[in-house]
């Protein structure tokens, strides 16, 4: 039998993808679409004190095209956290002039390929800040789900140990090779999802996005054993920008 490679497991995910319903919104009067500001900028405060007190990170981003027209992006401790963050957006006056377009669970993940041995990586602050990480505010954000192939003559859980280290050995290279312009959070969602990882990608360039995942078509782990979900795609909101979208 294979071995399965250990992992270690951070925060829970969740990316929550929304589409405005325009119509509501320029329906609403000053007053209403007023409160629905404020309630919203409460929210938005409420997310920093969790950030604030270590227990958790949001980032909220626009989504280009018409997969949805944004998407909240929470790490939580707990699933019931998670549950928590989403039932209270879905109370907010705000959530009726949206429509839930997309959603993605997985909980950050490290596995043990690249581990070095002996060494006990709960005690590297380095890896606990990677498994709890507080969300970048770059300019951009691509998100996709992936899984890795289980065909008969391409199949990734059939491989050894050895066999897959290799592979994401070179997978780290390509990786590596883009630090400082693309930050990558892997999470994994087997058991939780539709897919085995999500992959969040963060940029100030968007084009290194493309750069990226396009290198790394060539490498075999993804050329052979990759298979991808959708994409998406956008920029980073804070209040002063998502009031800008929301102008009429
Ligand atoms: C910014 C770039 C970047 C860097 C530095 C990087 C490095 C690394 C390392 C060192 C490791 C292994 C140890 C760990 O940390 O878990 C991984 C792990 C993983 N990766 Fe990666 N990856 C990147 C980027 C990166 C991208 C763009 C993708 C999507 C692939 C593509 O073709 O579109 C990806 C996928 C993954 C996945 C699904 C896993 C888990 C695989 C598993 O079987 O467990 N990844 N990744």
């Amino acid at each position: 039998m294979n071995e399965a490679a250990s992992t270690l497991e951070g925060w829970y995910a969740l990316h929550d993808f929304r589409s405005m319903n325009w119509t509501a919104w320029k329906a609403a009067d000053d007053e209403e679409r007023a409160v629905a500001l404020d309630e919203l900028q409460e929210f938005w405060n409420d997310w920093k004190k969790v950030e604030e007190a270590s227990q958790g990170s949001t980032v909220v981003y626009t989504v280009v095209g018409q997969k949805a027209d944004f998407v909240m992006m929470h790490l939580r401790e707990t699933l019931e956290d998670l549950k928590a963050v989403e039932n209270a957006f879905n109370k907010t006056t705000f959530a009726k002039y949206t429509t839930k377009a997309y959603s993605y669970v997985s909980v950050v993940e490290l596995s043990n390929y690249l581990g070095k041995e002996g060494e006990d990586p709960m005690q590297n602050p380095e890896i606990i800040a990677r498994l709890k990480p507080v969300l970048p505010q770059r300019q951009y954000i691509c998100f996709y789900p992936m899984n890795k192939k289980r065909e008969l003559n391409d199949n990734w859980y059939m491989l050894s140990m050895d066999e897959r280290r290799t592979m994401m050995r070179s997978h780290g290279m390509i990786g590596r090779s883009y630090a400082g312009k693309v930050k990558q959070i892997i999470t994994g969602s087997v058991g939780f999802d539709d897919w085995e990882w999500g992959v969040t990608l963060f940029a100030d360039d968007a084009l290194q996005f493309k750069k990226l995942v396009y290198e790394m078509r060539f490498d075999e782990v993804s050329a052979r054993y990759g298979e991808f979900g959708s994409f998406y795609v956008g920029s980073l909101l804070n209040e002063s920008t998502l009031e800008e979208m929301l102008k009429l």
